[in-house]
């Protein structure tokens, strides 16, 4: 199977070079010239615990180079998506499956909008990674994918996606409807990301304080309402699994505070933004994800945080 990963950030190298190893012919593809070119000469470097290996991948910016491909795995950051689906045409033939396994709500829609003829795939990675520098990764725990179908693809086509991610390391999941697992993950990063971002402290922090409590499990059940109201299969008890997972994570900095820390935008737009959108859709009242989403907005511009060139 041809698979190229576009975006060859934290995940998208994590991604590609454990898919490489199953034998399969992948490229990465990322914007960063740098840090290509750095994958080009030395493969890409992974710190995992305390092991540091290498894994030989062919990297590229210039997609031409490429040609069309079997399956293009989107892993650039949510408000990169559009932008990055413009110029993919030397990637796509008739027979490319698209598959995005981002955080937060809109990139599904995004390919569907430009790319609907094609068959979609979608799903979430509980794996974790951090970019270091160019060419190198820190794979900071690993989890399982969830993988289902979106549009137009086939229960084999899926199955042979699935394969490939368990011959990979990747521990695939099989799900029947995908938005389960979607906004299950989503109602997670609603509670923690923007609270910890804000407050500049990591994850299990938010459990020590009664009003950062109360607004976590407030900021979720209001996700929670709207997910119900679109007849989205999500699991239950989603506050205690929130709370859980800060506890869990509880020395982790989320990757929204890693963000502004960063000087980086934020994925807030497709995380609480979007849960307010949605509410708006179906008459629900979101004060809480509303006030996280403005206060994340005010903080990226009193940090003079700027949009890259690639993003929307
Ligand atoms: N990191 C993690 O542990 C996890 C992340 N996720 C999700 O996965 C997604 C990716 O996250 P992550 O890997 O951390 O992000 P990164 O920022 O590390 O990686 C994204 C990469 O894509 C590049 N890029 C931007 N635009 C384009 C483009 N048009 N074409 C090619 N490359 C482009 C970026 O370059 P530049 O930096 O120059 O913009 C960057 O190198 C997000 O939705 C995130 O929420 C999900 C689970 C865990
Ligand atoms: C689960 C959590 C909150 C872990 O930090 C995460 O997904 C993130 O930081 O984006």
């Amino acid at each position: 199977m041809k698979i190229a990963v576009l975006g060859a950030g934290a995940m998208g190298s994590l991604y590609g070079s454990f898919l490489s190893q199953s034998g399969a012919d992948l490229w990465l593809i990322d914007i960063w010239k740098e840090h290509i070119e750095e994958i080009q000469k030395k493969g890409i470097t992974i710190e995992e615990g305390e092991a540091s290996y290498s894994i030989p991948v062919k990297a590229t910016i210039d997609k031409s180079q490429v040609g069309p491909v079997d399956l293009l795995l989107i892993f650039v950051k949510s408000y990169q998506t559009k932008k990055a689906l413009e110029d993919l045409s030397p990637l796509i033939g008739e027979e490319t499956t698209f598959l995005t396994l981002q955080n937060g709500l809109g990139n599904d829609e995004a390919i569907v909008e430009r790319y609907g003829q094609n068959a979609i795939l979608a799903g979430t990675s509980s794996f974790g990674a951090t970019l270091l520098g160019p060419g190198r990764i820190r794979v900071a725990g690993r989890g399982e994918t969830t993988l289902g179908i979106l549009r137009g693809a086939t229960t084999e086509s899926l199955e042979k996606v699935a394969q490939l991610f368990r011959q990979s390391q990747l521990n695939p999941r099989i799900e029947e409807n995908v938005q389960g697992p979607i906004w299950d993950k989503l109602l997670v990063n609603v509670g923690i990301n923007a609270l910890t971002a804000l407050m500049q402290i990591p994850n299990g922090r938010l459990l020590d304080h009664k009003g950062l409590l109360y607004l976590l499990e407030q900021a979720v059940r209001e996700a929670e309402e709207v997910a119900k109201a679109l007849q989205v299969p999500t699991s239950p008890q989603p506050v205690e699994k929130t709370k859980k997972i800060a506890q869990v994570t509880g020395h982790n900095f989320s990757s929204m505070y890693q963000d502004l820390h960063n000087g980086r935008r934020t994925e807030i737009d497709a995380i609480n933004g979007k849960v307010a959108a949605c509410a708006k859709s179906v008459g629900l009242p979101t004060p809480v994800n509303e006030t996280l989403g403005l206060l994340i907005e005010a903080m990226t511009e009193v940090k003079q945080i700027k949009r890259n060139r690639s993003d929307t």
